[in-house]
This record gives structure tokens, C-alpha cells and sequence, in this order.
């Protein structure tokens, strides 16, 4: 575990390892992957391991899971409880198939589906109210990145992203990182560069939580995280946990990422 700096609240936040496996693999290979982490899981200690597989495979890959320490997520959902909205997953499905958490807000739901501040903020609501753990993922383009705005876009991304969150409800949000320059691209954030980000959002949530929300908060990294870099990035005094996507995708790669070497 990795104590904070803040003696009073003496957080220590435990590593948390997510793999998103996106619109990829077929039923038998998804089921086969989640053994295989499952496996590599097995001697990880003090950190937290979760996986988010595609919808058509979420049952069948937590049968996969059952009794292991690895956790299953959704990758995404819709805002309303159900009803007449055809291709939607809905929060109740991603519980009742054993989901423990659920990304909101990740970059290509942005930018591909179009998923507004708003809708964002809709999702991560639900996603609460539901009993589940949200991934609020957040990042800057790569224009945006070049025009020195990464502050703002993670500051207004936070913020509406959070409306309605309390401090409470908090001990449920994850925050996930991803300058979108870095997803799939090979690019990864230097540490360096990635650490000044962080560091930026713990501050954000002193200033608009409480040093306790901001001491507790998971921070993950997302972007072209591999088993090469992971352990500098996990070095990093504000990174938590890494989002792994095409890296998670190869069992002995994620394997390696769950079982970093601590710093
Ligand atoms: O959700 C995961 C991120 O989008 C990172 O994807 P990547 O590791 O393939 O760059």
C-alpha cells in the first residue's frame, strides 16, 4: 500500500489494475482471458484487479471469475433504469450480471458516441444510485494538450462530470486519467508528465471536496500503459492503478501490469 502525505486522515490507497477490453474478443477468448488474469492475479497482493468486458460477455466471464479476486466491469451504460431504448445496457443489467464497477465517460464514448458533459454526469449518477462503482474517466486531446488547456479540460470534465456527487458517495468514484493522445496511440505520458496531471486533480479535489476525498481518491492512468512502463508510471506519488486497454488484451502483458513492480 502506498500511505499518502497527509498524516491525518493516514489514507493509503490500494492499487487498483483495470483492464478495459473495449469491442474486442469473441465469447471463447473472452472467457479464456478472464481465467488467465484470474490466474495472474492470484499472487498479486495489495492490489485491486478488475476487468471490463464487453456486455454480450459479462455473464459468462463472471462465471469465470467466481471465487477469484478479480473484480468484472461494464463499459458503459445508460442513465435511465429501462425501458424502451434498444441496444442501451442498463445499470440493473450490469448489477445483476455481478458488475462491481462501470466506466463513465471514457474518451471514445466521448468523441465516437458523442456522450456530452451532461450525459456523463447522468451515467456516473446512475451508476451510483445503483450501488456500483463508477470509473469517471477524464483527458485532454491532443490539441488541447498543445494549447497548454489539459488543466481546464480535466477541471470542467471533473466538475460536471461530479454534480451531485457528495463527498460521501465519493468513496465510489474512481478517477481514470487518459490524455486521449495517449490511447492506442504507443505515446504513453511520460511519468513525469503524467504525475503533474494527477497531482493537478488530488489538488482539484482538496479544493472542491476535502483533503479526506482528495487523500482517499483512486487515480488511475489510462494511455498505452504496458508491461514495460508500467512500473515507472506506478512510482508516480499521485498514480494509483492504470486503465489498460490493448495491453490488457494479452494475458501475460496484463499479467505483468497486475503484478508491478513496486517502487
Ligand atoms: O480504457 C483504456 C484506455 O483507453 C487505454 O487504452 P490503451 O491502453 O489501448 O492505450
Amino acid at each position: 500500500t502506498r500511505p499518502t502525505q497527509n498524516a491525518i486522515f493516514m489514507a493509503e490507497r490500494v492499487p487498483f489494475m483495470a483492464g478495459n477490453w473495449k469491442c474486442n474478443t469473441v465469447l471463447p477468448e473472452a472467457v479464456d482471458l478472464a481465467k488467465a488474469v484470474a490466474k495472474a492475479s492470484e499472487k498479486a497482493s495489495g492490489v485491486t484487479v478488475a476487468v471490463c468486458a464487453p456486455a454480450p460477455f459479462l455473464a459468462p466471464v463472471a462465471d469465470a471469475l467466481k471465487g477469484t479476486k478479480v473484480a468484472l466491469g461494464g463499459q458503459d451504460c445508460h442513465w435511465e433504469a429501462g425501458g424502451a431504448f434498444t441496444g442501451a445496457v442498463s445499470t440493473a443489467m450490469l448489477k445483476s450480471v455481478g458488475c462491481e464497477y462501470v466506466l463513465s465517460g471514457h474518451s471514445e464514448r466521448r468523441s465516437i458516441f458523442g456522450d456530452s458533459d451532461a450525459d456523463v454526469n447522468k451515467k456516473t449518477l446512475k451508476i451510483l444510485e445503483e450501488g456500483l462503482k463508477c470509473i469517471l474517466c477524464i483527458g485532454e486531446l491532443k490539441e488541447e494538450r498543445e494549447s497548454g488547456e489539459t488543466f481546464n479540460v480535466c477541471d470542467v470534465q471533473l466538475t460536471e462530470g461530479l454534480k451531485g456527487v457528495s463527498a460521501e458517495m465519493m468513496k465510489n468514484v474512481v478517477i481514470a486519467y487518459e490524455p486521449v493522445w495517449a490511447i492506442g496511440t504507443g505515446l504513453t505520458a511520460t511519468p513525469e508528465v503524467a504525475q503533474e496531471t494527477h497531482e493537478y486533480i488530488r489538488k482539484w479535489f482538496v479544493e472542491n471536496y476535502n483533503q479526506e476525498v482528495a487523500d482517499n481518491v483512486i487515480i488511475q492512468y489510462g494511455g498505452s500503459v504496458n508491461d514495460a512502463n508500467v512500473d515507472d508510471l506506478m512510482a508516480c506519488p499521485d498514480i494509483d492503478g492504470a486503465l489498460v486497454g490493448g495491453a490488457s488484451l494479452k494475458a501475460e502483458s496484463f499479467s505483468r501490469i497486475v503484478n508491478f513492480n513496486k517502487k
